[in-house]
């Protein structure tokens, strides 16, 4: 069909895969998906996927692969360039990378965790529609295997850009939202972009990296005593922050999401990066937050903590990458 949108998804990892996977499945688009490290593998044999949405052992291979930006722009111009990836600002500059597939009318949509993800998509293209897509699938890809446990409920809204009408940016959105909705999953336009983000991060904030840092499933940390000790602190100051951001969340929605991956022994994201020896969505998932209760006169000890705790790991993650390097002699105070 000629006037399908033109899709462009960068970050095949376990949200990415699944979501190209989507929206081929939907038929409503062109997908062309960039892929890194599995890219070879995936030319090869494809993904294998086993979806709790789309049945085991399922072998897929998107329609366009390409492993870079550059090599996309043969299938572009894209209506919509979908980022897929781990938000790490300081790390890597995700939205300078795909600044070669972005036209002026090119939507992106971020599918990303965290908080203050969008600041520097508008600021770097302030003529763009930003979207915002929250999701809810607990996805994982190991070397092209796809384990996919929780039912894909993605929200999509728009990040408001005060240089469009905000009824242009809804359209953009809507049809986004049709295009990836399918009789499987669940994708639902977003009216408050800022209250689900907040929402989402309740889990985040507090299970993401207390996982990471213990090396335990939310099971795991269960039984061990961590979710008691630890993540209903952690998310209670995570509703205070948001309060005091002006969104109002119920206290109810603790429990809402300590049981919402029952009863997979699952691994959250960034015990997945920890598992890989990727660097960690440190900032946006807690950095962020964290400034925001400072600013606000929030006490939040337990994220203060975790959050420092985790800039240690990110070090150390970085050092073994080859990202930072430690002076061979160590600088002590004279
Ligand atoms: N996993 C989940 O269930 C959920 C995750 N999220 C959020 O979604 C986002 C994605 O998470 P997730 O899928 O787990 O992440 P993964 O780490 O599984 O996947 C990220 C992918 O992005 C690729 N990538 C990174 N940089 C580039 C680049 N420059 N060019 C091309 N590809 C690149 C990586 O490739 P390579 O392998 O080469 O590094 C990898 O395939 C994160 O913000 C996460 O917090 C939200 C809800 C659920
Ligand atoms: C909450 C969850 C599992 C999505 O469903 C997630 O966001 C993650 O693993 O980072």
């Amino acid at each position: 069909m000629p006037n399908k949108p033109n899709v462009l998804l960068v970050g095949a990892g376990g949200v990415g895969a699944m979501a190209s996977f989507a929206l081929e499945y939907s038929g409503e688009s062109s997908v062309t998906s960039v892929l890194r490290s599995d890219y070879a593998h995936v030319v090869e044999n494809g993904f294998k996927i086993n979806s709790c949405d789309y049945g085991r052992g399922i072998r897929y291979r998107p329609s366009n692969v390409v492993n870079s930006i550059e090599a996309s722009k043969q299938y572009g111009p894209f209506d919509y360039v979908v980022l897929a990836t781990k938000c790490i600002p300081g790390v890597s500059s995700m939205i300078d990378i795909i600044a070669p597939a972005v036209s002026k009318d090119t939507a992106i949509v971020l599918i990303q965790n965290g908080i203050g993800i969008e600041d520097e998509a508008l600021f770097k293209c302030p003529g763009n529609v930003i979207l915002s897509g929250v999701s809810m699938i607990a996805s994982s890809n190991v070397k092209g295997h796809i384990e996919h446990s929780d039912r894909d409920f993605l929200s999509v809204g728009y990040f408001e850009n005060v240089n469009l009408t905000n009824e242009h940016q809804e359209k953009v959105c809507k049809r986004f939202v049709s295009m990836y909705k399918n009789d499987k999953n669940q994708c639902v336009f977003d009216e408050n972009v800022k209250y689900s983000r907040w929402r989402k991060l309740v889990y985040n904030a507090g299970l993401n990296p207390v996982c990471a840092l213990t090396e335990a499933d939310v099971g795991r940390l269960e039984i061990f005593g961590g979710t008691d000790s630890i993540i209903r602190k952690a998310m209670k100051e995570v509703i205070a922050i948001a309060k005091s951001d002006g969104v109002e969340l119920s206290e109810a929605l603790m429990d809402f999401m300590i049981r919402s991956k029952d009863p997979v022994y699952y691994r959250p994201s960034m015990l997945v990066d920890i598992d890989k020896g990727n660097p960690l969505e440190v900032e946006v998932i807690c950095g962020n937050p964290v400034r925001i209760a400072k600013k606000n006169g929030v006490e939040a000890p337990y994220l203060t903590l975790i959050y420092d705790l985790l800039k240690v790991v990110q070090g150390r993650i970085m050092e073994k990458r080859g990202m930072l390097i430690v002076p061979k002699e160590r600088q002590v105070p004279k």
